[in-house]
């Protein structure tokens, strides 16, 4: 499998050196030249998700490194439970699929676990890796989580000051060698430039052997099309019906995945993106025009981005792919999540809750038409300053997430300017 560049000015690259790099050389998002094709039945003797993914998979990494090790990294990567749950038995056409059953309580953690064990398998001590992540509160502490203790590949993780919830920061700045964190004085979109302008800067880029752990990267999306894969074959094979998908979009990278999944032929319906208020995305639905713009505070944090990295790959692969995007303010999110509560004793964390309300918003023709599934995207522990109110409830962590507020915080606050991360990336500074 060849990878080509969104921007069609860098030369074709196989799965390990897209890896590896993050982004194209002429700034552009990696996407596969070609899109292998799944009959549902495909799957038919796979187990578990570990072995699904690893056959969904294998087309992508067919003359990569990884070829050998993919069905291993699958199997130890996605090693946690994924339900697919019924919030509300007077409502079984909404399903629920929780992405926040891995070590950090967030969706990330699929991509992030798979790509950390990848840049294991393709780096070498002779050519590490150093990863840069921006995050707006969750793929941080992914990456940092799936980081630690890593061999050929470190983690320099870039959150903004004053934006993410104390458990978050806690979260994103716990993870012992070789990951770091700095607390960048602005917001997720000006950490975003950053990571883009170090991976613009050649001699810096090839210095640190900079890469990406963002949904930039071609690898975290690749396996995140597996979760979407395994809940839409059940639902199909249940109903014989292709399910509807309501995404919670931020960098739009979990909607992308879904759509790359549909175009290989997995049983998927139409995609709904959910919104926070940011409105890039609602506004370029509604006008066709894209316009990015700075991004807002809202509740559902980890989904305040003004410019989503994914549009460029989405508007050259079909945006008119996407059937809807809703846009939930905090005020909605708000009643959601008590609704929620009051209706069936669900509790969802601000980022599913905007997903529940777009679909709440649909039409009941147009709900009755299919089963629907609304990712759960975040466990509500990590917003529990917002959600316990609003529930009259004490929320119980599990333990992965409990341990985080045990260990030490080790953190760096830097302006969002390139020189001072630079200085950050130097040995002795960093990881
Ligand atoms: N939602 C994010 C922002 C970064 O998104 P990504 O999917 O591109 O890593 C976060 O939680 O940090």
């Amino acid at each position: 499998m060849r990878y080509r560049s969104t921007r069609g000015h860098a030369p074709l690259v196989s799965a390990d050196q897209a890896l590896r790099a993050g982004v194209a050389p002429d700034g552009g998002l990696y996407l596969p030249q070609t899109l292998p094709q799944f009959e549902p039945n495909a799957f038919a003797e796979d187990q578990d998700l570990g072995a699904l993914a690893g056959r969904l998979l294998r087309p992508f990494f067919a003359d990569s490194a990884l070829a050998d090790s993919l069905p291993g990294i699958c199997a130890s990567a996605f090693d946690f439970p994924l339900p697919l749950v019924t919030p509300d038995p007077a409502e079984p056409g909404l399903q629920v699929l929780e992405l926040f059953h891995g070590p950090t309580g967030a969706f990330k953690d699929f991509g992030a676990r798979f790509l950390f064990r990848a840049f294991d398998a393709i780096a070498n001590p002779d050519n590490p890796i150093t990863v840069l992540a921006a995050t707006s509160g969750d793929t941080g502490g992914a990456v940092g989580c799936a980081a630690e203790g890593a061999r050929h590949a470190r983690a320099v993780i870039l959150f903004p000051k004053g934006r993410i919830s104390a458990f978050q920061e806690r979260q994103l700045c716990c993870w012992r060698d070789p990951v770091t964190a700095l607390r960048v004085n602005d917001d997720f979109d000006a950490c975003q430039r950053l990571v883009k302008t170090a991976f613009a800067d050649k001699a810096l880029s090839a210095r640190h052997g900079l890469s990406s752990a963002n949904s930039i990267s071609i690898g975290r999306l690749l396996p995140q099309m597996a979760y979407w894969a395994q809940a839409s074959l059940e639902i199909f094979a249940r109903t014989g019906t292709r399910p509807g998908l309501v995404v919670p979009t931020g960098n739009l990278g979990n909607g992308f995945a879904a759509l790359l999944a549909r175009a290989c032929g997995l049983p998927i319906g139409p995609v709904v993106l959910a919104t926070n208020a940011n409105a890039t995305l609602s506004d370029w639905h509604a006008s066709g025009q894209y316009t990015a713009r700075q991004s807002i505070a809202t509740l559902a944090n980890a989904m305040d981005v003004g410019a989503p990295s994914n549009f460029e790959r989405l508007s050259g692969f079909g945006a008119d792919l996407v059937e809807d995007v809703v846009r939930v303010d905090d005020a909605a999110i708000r009643q959601r999540i008590v609704s929620t509560h009051a209706a069936s004793g669900y509790i969802a964390c601000p980022h599913t809750a905007t997903a529940l309300e777009a679909y709440a918003r649909m039409a009941p023709a147009r709900r009755a038409e299919r089963v629907w599934i609304a990712a759960a995207t975040a466990h509500p522990c990590k917003f529990a300053d917002a959600v316990e109110p609003l529930i009259g409830q004490r929320l119980t962590p599990p333990p992965s997430l409990a341990e985080v507020l045990q260990r030490p915080v080790r953190l760096t606050d830097i302006a969002a300017r390139l020189d001072e991360l630079a200085a950050q990336l130097e040995p002795g500074r960093a990881g």
